[in-house]
């Protein structure tokens, strides 16, 4: 291994202008020199994003230590810590996918997990390319130079990209789900409970999008005790996991604004219409079994509006839960955060789901607004969240950011799993504050390495 450095060429100020354009000069220089796409791809990082790059050895791998070295050749200090991850990563993954073919050709078709992180990241460069061109385009001053002043900070600019991609795909995917139940597709109920489910583990997708750690993993959460509030808030907000938990934090303020009543917001109104539907769904039910009248009649009148402040309780929480367990344990290297999010959606989802539908005895334990939860409800709990949690760290340990594999967790996520139905089962408070909060604690001590 070697490191590689050269003057930057005129060619060079397009990938600056327009990083889509040098993501796609990318994809035509290792099409064309496909025996040195290596040194290409790592020259192209190189002029656009300031650091230094390497030449990894004939096989394609970058040894163990490629990390250290790279800290040699970048510039300042903050540049060299910032780029330091990014390389070492970007070389580990071009082995198997950069050397003889575009990466677009056959990763469909693919099996190897690194290509489909190699597939998403390379989106995530284009991304930020295609949103930054209409600002270049607009020939506006201030957007030239207040982009200029991002792009000075290019993974900023990528992890930007990928939040404001996140934000319009949430934004679709729930108005996909509120035209549907309007139109009367589903039921409403089904809407809601199949946003809840769905929402987070997509979103979760999205991660390999956003830039590798500006900062290392667990500094920022570290630096709460470590660095001065400032200190701690720039890093912050300059780091992946920071920038990506703006996107629940986003929305958590729109359900906020929209539940204290200072602004008109459809989502909130949906999830509403949704939640009085839910309820009454589960009342007519509680009727079955010997309930007032009084409550169906008053139940009858809230299906129309729906109640606003509804936003407060179950979507916020759930929004809340997802930027805390992004920002603390991100996309690893602890399986924590992504077990809790699965936990909260896929397990507390599906329970109710399925356990509503499937008529199977209900557990002896007091009620609690007017919901009884089932032994069907607590199976399927159990039997999709360890499922999912299963396939979720393989996939994020194929992709090489969770360092623990499917074979030595299963045992842990079958315990905390278990651990979080009973939670969900008994624990009084809304599930989606709950079910995560415990399965961060229970998870830290199954995983305490990790
Ligand atoms: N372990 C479980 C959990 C839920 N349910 C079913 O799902 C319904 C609603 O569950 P609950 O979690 O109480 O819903 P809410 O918290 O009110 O819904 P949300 O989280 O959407 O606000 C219950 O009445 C029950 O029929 C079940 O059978 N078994
Ligand atoms: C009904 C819900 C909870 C009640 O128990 C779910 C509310 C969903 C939120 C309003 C939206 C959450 C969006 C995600 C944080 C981001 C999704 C991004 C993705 C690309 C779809």
């Amino acid at each position: 291994m070697r490191l590689v450095h050269r003057r930057a060429r005129p060619g060079d100020s397009v990938c600056f202008v327009w990083p889509a354009l040098g993501t796609l000069r990318r994809y035509l220089d290792v099409a064309q020199h496909p025996t040195n796409a290596t040194q290409t791809i790592a020259v192209w990082r190189r002029r656009c994003w300031g650091s230094c790059c390497f030449q990894p050895d004939n096989r394609g791998q970058v040894p163990r230590n490629a990390q250290r070295h790279c800290t040699r050749g970048g510039q300042d200090n903050e540049t060299r810590s910032r780029f330091t991850g990014w390389h070492a990563h970007e070389l580990e993954v071009k082995g198997s996918v950069w050397q003889r073919r575009l990466p677009s050709v056959g990763v469909f078709a693919s099996r190897d997990a690194s290509r489909w992180r190699q597939y998403l990241e390379t989106l995530g460069a284009a991304l930020v390319g295609t949103l930054s061109a209409p600002c270049y385009a607009s020939g506006s001053t201030v957007a030239r130079e207040s982009l200029q002043v991002v792009h000075g900070n290019a993974l900023v600019t990528r992890d930007l990209a990928a939040a404001v991609f996140a934000l319009i795909g949430s934004y679709a995917w729930l108005k996909i789900w509120d035209w549907l139940a309007t139109n009367g597709y589903i039921e409403s109920t089904l809407s809601r409970k199949i946003v809840h489910i769905t929402s987070v583990p997509l979103f979760m997708l999205s991660w390999p999008l956003f830039a590798e750690n500006h900062v290392a993993a667990g500094a920022v959460p570290a630096g709460v005790s470590l660095q001065s509030w400032s200190t701690f808030l720039s890093m912050a907000a300059r780091s992946s996991q920071g920038i990506a938990a703006m996107v629940p934090a986003i929305l958590s303020v729109r359900l906020l604004l929209a539940g204290l009543g200072l602004s008109q917001d459809t989502l909130v109104n949906a999830l509403a219409r949704q939640k009085a539907a839910m309820q009454k769904w589960i009342r007519e039910h509680a009727d079955e079994d010997g309930a007032s009248e009084q409550s169906m009649t008053a139940n009858a009148s809230m299906v129309v509006q729906g109640d606003r402040s509804e936003a407060l309780k179950g979507p916020l929480y759930y929004c809340l839960a997802t930027t805390v367990c992004t920002f603390l344990f991100w996309r690893g290297p602890s399986p924590v955060g992504i077990l809790a999010l699965i936990q909260m959606c896929v397990g507390d989802g599906m329970a109710d789901l399925i356990g509503r539908r499937w008529r199977t005895p209900k557990w002896p334990l007091p009620r609690g607004g007017g919901s009884q939860k089932t032994i069907g409800g607590t199976t399927v709990f159990i039997v999709s969240a360890f499922l999912v949690s299963c396939l979720y760290i393989a996939i994020f340990h194929a992709w090489g950011y969770v360092d623990i594999g499917i074979a030595a967790a299963a045992a842990r996520i079958a315990m905390l799993t278990v651990c979080c139905a009973v939670v969900e089962l008994v624990a009084p408070g809304d599930d989606n504050i709950t079910v995560p909060l415990s399965a961060c604690l229970i998870g830290s001590l199954l995983f305490p390495g990790n």
